[in-house]
């Protein structure tokens, strides 16, 4: 029996960004349920790698594969298996929040009674059924964050693509983003999410990739407990570019 390919396999991915290598040589999988935390200070790479996987980028070299299709080559699969969350939740500031539902619900394919209800299902899950009829323009940046999560993941993508979710929300948020993580994960859906905090991926991710100057310098599983040794790989990464692992 031949085993099934990982949802997502990134081989050698470069890219070059304003004359500089802003992403080198990235090789990674994940898996369907899995949920990945990519690391890294500033300018480390994470957004571009996001970006590529997303579709919205191209790389200059290497390959992306989902379910073993080489997606490069049929970028439209990009809109029907992946949400994404950029680190900035691109809205139109003139439509309504309901009618961002439907218009990114229409663009992936859903339509009548299963875009109705999958519109619905996601105001109550990200609490936005009391301002369904409000301008993206008038929320707060917490309210415009909930709601770029909601189009990410109103289709029920395979793998669902988080940069930095937890920009601009409240603790009670922040655990209700963590919830919403976990149960994207129990339904199969692959979670990559990128963060600056370091506690963000040990409550939540199976597995971590720490990206440094565009290289992947450190992967590996984490465990509950393991926000100290997470914090001293990262550290070391952070001011040496080596790992403790490695
Ligand atoms: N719009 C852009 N034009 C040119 N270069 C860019 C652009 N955005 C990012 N870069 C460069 O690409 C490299 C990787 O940046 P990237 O945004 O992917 O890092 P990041 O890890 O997401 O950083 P942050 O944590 O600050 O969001 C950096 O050297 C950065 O200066």
């Amino acid at each position: 029996m031949t085993t099934p390919p990982p949802l997502l396999q990134i081989d050698r991915l470069t890219r070059q960004r304003a004359g500089r290598m802003a992403l080198q040589d990235l090789c990674l999988t994940v898996d369907r349920g899995e949920v990945l935390g990519l690391l890294g200070v500033n300018g480390a790479g994470k957004s571009t790698t996001l970006g590529m996987i997303a579709g919205a980028m191209r790389p200059d070299s290497g390959s992306i594969r989902l379910d073993g299709e080489d997606f490069l080559e049929r970028p439209e699969l990009g809109r029907l298996r992946i949400g994404w969350l950029p680190e900035r939740a691109p809205l139109w500031q003139e439509l309504t929040v309901r009618e961002h539902l439907y218009a990114h619900g229409r663009l992936r394919g859903l339509h009548g009674a299963a875009l109705t209800s999958a519109c619905n299902g996601m105001l109550e899950r990200l609490e936005l059924a009391p301002m369904a009829c409000r301008l993206a323009g008038v929320l707060s940046q917490g309210q415009r964050q909930r709601l770029g999560l909601a189009c990410a993941m109103l289709h029920r993508p395979d793998l669902l693509i988080l940069d930095e979710p937890a920009n601009a929300l409240d603790p009670v948020q922040v655990a209700a983003l963590r919830q919403l993580i976990r149960e994207e994960a129990s339904r199969g859906a692959a979670v990559i999410l990128s963060t600056h905090l370091l506690a963000e991926v040990t409550t939540v991710c199976g597995r971590v990739a720490i990206l440094h100057e565009g290289r992947l310098r450190h992967t590996g599983l984490v465990q509950a407990a393991d926000l100290p040794t997470l914090e001293r790989q990262f550290f070391d990464i952070a001011m040496n570019g080596r790992s403790h692992a490695a």
